[in-house]
């Protein structure tokens, strides 16, 4: 597998990749042509905040499987469009939030003490001493906007330093807040009682530009950080408000555009401190990040889950042994029933019995719907297929049962086209041995695997021996096989396992004879 890498990360993370027999690329500087040529073989693709993964560039990189984001934020990442590919987008969410925290705190301070201006001066062979009156941050109040992982470190540090917390975030509890102290309020009053506003939302379409001119005239002589996203605070309303004394001073980490925001009014203003996006790079955070996402890719490779997937299923990483074996028997088990069914497909619905019932199954559900849409889809797989059911308006249901009758756990996978269903239901044997136990109501016990051959006929003398003649005059080799019939003289239905693909010829002869009702030739396959 080749895992490319188009922003720096740390050797910590390199190092992890290069200890498997992955192929590692590093293209830093790549962008248009260079970056989709780089792409184009990558099984992986490792970025921090500096590479647009946009939908062209996952076009052109047929063999993806996960992007890796070493960091936090994914707003440069089209998790849409990567999801339609059936890519993995998965970042590190945990890593950097202590370095994020720190840098937003120094920032704080370095505006509120006019740090950076201060020392611009007396580099300069300037003592402006008398020039500088600041502000001291004890007892004033601090107002945190996305009171997330970076927002709740921040707010315990500047507890810490004795500011009071007020915070707007609408998706965070009332017992959240409280146990970190902070009073949450809507986004009006926490402008207006802010003495220090900062900014640790995600960049969405709902953030995007939230601080904008009529929120700045309400901080009064506050002092506003950003150091989330650029995009969140509208930059020419803050340089206009600082300007005007409006706001006291700002410190600003991120930028609408980066890297270097060729016109922001904000680099002109003498009251606006900033660093380039500086909040994640400390030694430690970057290893952090970097090992995390290193893994991830390792664990997307292997077909694990992984961990911080944001838009798969991920899972705990100790259930993981006990759900894996039926990860593929649920895909075995939709492929089989969506060909037997052979027909539109509307509803699919996956039912658990018995222990695998009390597992968190999400993964083993995304893999029954990968199989059920996989002959009629090109790459689809356990991230793309929740979707493209939804797309296609297919209902989906899943079941579950704390008993299995006569077995341990069952999965079964029924797929219907609104008139008819067809149920395929399988376990596991000791060492993890894959069987069929049930077709469209048929106890059987058949070995899925290959290419397969269920056909439907009288039970009566002489119909198996025919069918094994039959495919015999075409070549057809029956490897292994189960019959199956609910009453003496009824219908029977056998499972063929067979060496050969089964030609239509073949089965139209088969059916052409009245005792044999249906056949349908099935591989498992691709
Ligand atoms: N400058 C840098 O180098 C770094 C920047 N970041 C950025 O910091 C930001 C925060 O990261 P985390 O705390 O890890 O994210 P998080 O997801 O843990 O927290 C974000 C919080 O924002 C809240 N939120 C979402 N929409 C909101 C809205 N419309 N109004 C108010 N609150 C809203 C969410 O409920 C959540 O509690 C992200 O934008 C991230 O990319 C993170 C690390 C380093
Ligand atoms: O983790 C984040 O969200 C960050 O903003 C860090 O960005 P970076 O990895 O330094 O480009």
């Amino acid at each position: 597998m080749k895992v490319l890498v188009t922003d720096p990360i740390s050797d910590a993370g390199l190092d992890v990749l290069r200890d498997t027999d992955h192929e590692v690329a590093t293209a830093y500087d790549a962008a248009g042509e260079t970056l989709l040529d780089a792409v184009a073989d990558a099984n992986a693709l490792i970025v921090r905040s500096g590479t647009e993964v946009t939908r062209d560039l996952l076009e052109a990189a047929p063999d993806l499987v996960i992007v890796g984001r070493a960091g936090i934020g994914v707003d440069n990442i089209d998790i849409d469009a990567a999801t339609d590919h059936g890519v993995i987008v998965a970042n590190a969410p945990e890593g950097n939030v202590r370095a994020a925290a720190e840098h937003t705190v120094a920032m704080a301070f370095a505006t509120a003490r006019s740090i950076p201006q201060a020392h611009t001066r007396l580099k300069g062979g300037e003592w402006a001493k008398g020039e500088f009156l600041g502000t001291e941050l004890n007892g004033k109040t601090l107002g945190v906007v996305g009171l997330g992982r970076v927002g709740q470190e921040v707010a315990k540090k500047l507890d810490s330093v004795g500011m009071e917390l007020i915070a707007f975030d609408p998706y965070i509890s009332e017992e959240r807040a409280e146990q970190l102290g902070a009073e949450l309020a809507d986004l009006e009053t926490t402008l207006e009682r802010a003495d220090v506003l900062t900014i640790h939302t995600p960049l969405t379409p709902e953030t995007a530009n939230m601080i904008g001119e009529a929120e700045l005239a309400e901080m009064e002589g506050g002092y506003v950080v950003n150091c989330a996203r650029g995009g969140i605070v509208d930059e020419a309303a803050l340089a206009e408000a600082v300007d005007d004394g409006i706001v006291a001073g700002a410190a600003l980490d991120v930028f609408a555009e980066e890297p270097l925001p060729s016109d922001s009014p904000l680099l002109e203003v003498e009251d606006v401190v900033v660093t380039p996006h500086l909040g994640a790079s400390t030694e430690a955070a970057q290893e952090n990040v970097a090992v995390s996402t290193a893994e991830q890719v390792l664990a997307a490779f292997e077909g694990e889950p992984v961990m911080n997937a944001l838009n798969a299923p991920s899972m705990d990483e100790s259930a993981f042994p006990r759900v894996e074996p039926y990860i593929e028997l649920a895909e075995t088990a939709g492929k089989i029933a969506v060909q037997l069914l052979d027909s539109r497909v509307e509803t699919v619905e996956i039912s658990y019995e018995g222990d695998i019932a009390e597992e968190d199954v999400d993964i083993v559900t995304a893999s029954a719907l990968k199989g059920v849409f996989q002959p009629l889809e090109w790459q689809v797989n356990a991230v793309n297929a929740p979707r493209i059911a939804e797309e296609r308006g297919i209902e989906v249901s899943e079941t579950k049962r704390h008993q299995a009758e006569d077995f341990q756990s069952l999965v079964t996978v029924t797929v219907g086209d609104g008139d008819r269903g067809i149920g395929v239901c399988g376990t596991l044997f000791a060492d993890d041995d894959a069987r069929i136990v049930r077709v469209d109501g048929y106890r059987v016990d058949a070995i899925p695997g290959g290419q397969m051959m269920v056909a439907r006929n009288t039970d009566e003398p002489g119909v198996i021996g025919h069918i094994g003649t039959v495919m015999g005059k075409y070549d057809v080799n029956i490897a292994g096989m189960f019959n199956a019939r609910e009453v003496h003289g009824g219908e029977a239905l056998t499972v063929y396992n067979v060496d050969q693909v089964v030609p239509d010829a073949a089965r139209e002869e088969l059916e052409s004879d009245e005792r044999i009702t249906e056949t349908k030739y099935i591989s498992l396959n691709g």
